[in-house]
């Protein structure tokens, strides 16, 4: 997108024009909406109404794009619209569609001005064509698609193969609900360094400091943000908080941490489970490795602000080759080892938007095969009688429960340990194997899936 000075100037209070460079950065140019958020709110111009209209209209466009260009459609066929102005039109629909309160004139007025500032006159009338056309036509009918999976996929604007492999472990009903929960607006969680009672006293504090916080019902150290901008607070910068999705705070308590073990954690960027391990580790010591060092930088700096960097040691290492050794050989040395590994991500779909249009099957099956490289590896470097903790971020099985078959079958000497009812404070987030699953629709949360195994005690093999 050319950014025209004069439109720059004349433009720079408008939450829509805000809200469309944003939007067209994320469809076109593979940017990520939660960074672009961060860093717009960081320095914003616009007021908190327009801050909080900024980020509907952001996520709304990104999370409905099918739904939108299907109502668009009829409108536009035939004609060759430059990409920023399909952004353009997306985002003015949907204000038509889903929001109420805002006047079709004031649509038009902010999308003719926008287009005519950015563009040229002629592109103000075709985009006031478009528009004024759109608004008097009756909606298109998504009921007149009648196979489910294309249905699904343009009703709730996500590929239809994962809406098939959804359909694969749930009812129709539990997947609308799910792909429906994927449509709001997400909100940001963090967790509080400490105790239950230390989070009573961080969400007292930040309610003085103006803050609209809740605490987590699925992670007793949880807070949910509900409104403000929670990395300018004083807890946050103190050390007391740190940014991590709720259903990922329950990672590193099922490690059944002591705190005076040897612990690896081998993908750790950005930090928020190895700061977590840190905090529960007083005299222990914890091995942090990322393939990445650029990202392992902000798992530094995450320990450094939580005051927790004294025990911990930062490796920029590809997990499925690292060897603790001077000798370099691999040989069993940890008590506990926490693989979070990387996986397609369809966890976060509500919060990172992209996701749902560009992963790949294909993508997931590369995915499986990285994952079992670097299970095969934490075998060797675990303990006999230690624990193995994997988790995902992902939906799929074959990420899942498929790579913990995998290293059941693979080593005998690996054994389930199945996570108990009195571990979680929610019953319904563990399966009938013992594992945790939360899915999206449960409690606002990302999806993640995590499963604790152990190299059976040495007198188990005599
Ligand atoms: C799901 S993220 C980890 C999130 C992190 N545990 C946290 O709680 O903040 C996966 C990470 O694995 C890293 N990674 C990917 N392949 C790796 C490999 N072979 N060895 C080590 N790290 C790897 C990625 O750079 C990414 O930071």
């Amino acid at each position: 997108m050319k950014l025209k000075e004069r439109a720059k100037q004349a433009l720079q209070g408008k939450v829509r024009w805000h809200a469309l460079q944003m939007i067209y950065a994320v469809e076109y140019k593979q940017a990520y909406a939660n960074v672009l958020v961060d860093e717009f709110l960081a320095q914003s111009p616009l007021n908190e109404a327009d801050n909080r209209l900024l980020v509907q209209l952001l996520y709304g466009v990104l999370q409905r794009r099918y739904t939108l260009d299907f109502y668009l459609q009829p409108f536009i066929a035939g004609r060759k619209v430059e990409p920023w102005v399909e952004s353009l039109l997306r985002m003015s629909i949907f204000q038509k569609v889903y929001l109420d309160r805002i006047p079709d004139h004031a649509i038009v007025a902010e999308a003719v001005d926008i287009a005519k500032l950015n563009g040229h006159r002629a592109l103000g009338n075709f985009v006031n064509g478009v528009l004024r056309n759109f608004f008097r036509t009756p909606l298109r009918s998504l009921a007149d698609l009648t196979d489910t999976t294309e249905r699904l996929s343009i009703q709730y604007s996500i590929q239809p193969w994962i809406v098939d492999a959804l359909l694969a472990q749930f009812s129709q009903a539990e997947v609308e609900r799910l792909l429906e929960s994927l449509l709001q607006t997400p909100f940001v969680s963090a967790r509080v360094k400490g105790t239950p009672a230390d989070r009573e006293q961080v969400m007292q504090d930040l309610k003085a400091e103006g803050y609209q916080v809740s605490a987590s019902e699925l992670s007793p150290v949880g807070i949910r943000v509900l409104s403000g901008n929670i990395v300018e607070s004083a807890a946050f910068s103190q050390g007391q908080l740190t940014i991590q999705d709720e259903s990922s705070q329950l990672v590193a308590p099922l490690g059944q941490l002591h705190g005076n073990e040897r612990v690896l954690d081998a993908c750790s960027a950005p930090g928020g489970k190895a700061t977590h391990i840190a905090s529960l580790l007083p005299g222990g010591e914890l091995t942090a490795l990322d393939i990445s060092e650029r990202k392992l930088q902000k798992v530094h700096d995450n320990l450094a602000r939580m005051d927790l960097l004294d025990h911990v040691q930062l490796f920029a290492s590809d997990a499925s080759k690292f060897t603790p050794s001077k000798d370099g050989s691999s040989q069993a040395f940890y008590d506990r080892i926490y693989l979070d590994a990387p996986c397609s991500g369809l966890g976060l779909m509500r919060r990172k938007p992209d996701i749902k249009y560009t992963k790949t099957p294909a993508d997931v099956t590369a995915l499986a095969k990285v994952q079992d490289r670097l299970l095969d590896h934490m075998v060797t470097l675990l303990k006999p009688g230690g624990y193995l903790v994997y988790s995902t971020c992902t939906l799929t099985r074959e990420e899942n429960e498929a790579r913990v078959a995998y290293v059941l079958e693979q080593y005998p000497k690996m054994e389930k340990v199945e996570i108990q009812a009195d571990e979680v404070l929610k019953p319904e987030v563990l399966t009938e194997a013992g594992d945790i699953r939360v899915w999206p629709q449960q409690f606002g949360t990302d999806g993640f899936y995590i499963a604790r195994l152990r190299k059976k005690p040495l007198e188990v093999n005599n």
